[in-house]
């Protein structure tokens, strides 16, 4: 005969498994500064794949880069935070300016499910980015932890030998590099980049001088 407490044990592991999963869609970039290409892109993934949140989530340092010109993280962050905040579906994800040092991909997202082991995680990168994916840390344990989402985009193969969810986005030629060196000219980057950024890119004096990349 079951006792009451094991009666309620089975029924709370029932409401448990049956809470839907959290989807949440996770875009990584140094954003030195974010543009509307990432917010477009961010959109459509999260529109598309039906998603509960996407979360932009700025590197404390690339991987694959030596040494990245860059701006403090805080400014990234800040204005990542401005970018993103008129939009309920966006959020800033610190994990990775918080801990610091190179941002493997691989030990953020191990981090961030074992916080939150019933989250479902979609990690979007770029359709040019997925040839490389061979070259990341770990792969072969990241595709176990992440779905990955790829951006076509024309002139890039949209196979993959790692599992990849393929989305179509209006291509917008915009790049961080680009809009750093419009600044650094004295050109505009309005329509490219939020009012909110630009804004803020102008009241910091961020990219006044001709950047080395
Ligand atoms: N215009 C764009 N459309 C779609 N995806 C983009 C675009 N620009 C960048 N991405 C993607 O956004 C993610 C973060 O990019 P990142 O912050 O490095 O911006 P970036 O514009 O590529 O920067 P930089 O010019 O400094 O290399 C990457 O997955 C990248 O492929
Ligand atoms: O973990 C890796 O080995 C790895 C290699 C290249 C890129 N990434 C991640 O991919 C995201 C986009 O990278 P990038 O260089 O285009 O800004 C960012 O979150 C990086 O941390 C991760």
């Amino acid at each position: 005969m079951k006792t009451v407490s094991q009666t309620a044990t089975k029924v709370m592991a029932e409401v448990v498994t049956d809470l839907p999963q959290r989807r949440v869609g996770i875009i990584g970039g140094t954003f030195n500064p974010p543009h509307l290409g990432h917010l477009i892109m961010a959109q459509q993934v999260g529109d598309q794949l039906g998603l509960d949140e996407v979360r932009f989530m700025p590197d404390a340092q690339p991987p694959h880069v030596d040494e990245k010109k860059t701006i403090p993280a805080q400014d990234r962050a800040n204005m990542v935070q401005r970018a993103i905040a008129d939009n309920p579906l966006f959020k800033l994800e610190t994990a990775e300016l918080k801990r610091g040092g190179k941002s493997y991909t691989y030990d953020t997202m191990k981090a961030l499910k074992a916080q939150h082991p019933d989250t479902q995680y979609y990690f979007i990168i770029g359709g040019d980015m997925v040839d490389y994916l061979h070259t990341w840390s770990r792969i072969d344990e990241l595709v176990k932890l992440v779905t990955f989402v790829g951006i076509k985009r024309t002139g890039y193969p949209t196979t993959s030998q790692y599992p990849v969810i393929w989305v179509d986005a209006p291509l917008v030629d915009i790049s961080s590099t680009q809009i750093r060196h419009k600044v650094s000219q004295g050109h505009t980057v309005r329509y490219l980049v939020p009012d909110a950024v630009a804004e803020y890119i102008k009241e910091h004096h961020l990219y006044e001088t001709k950047p080395t990349n």
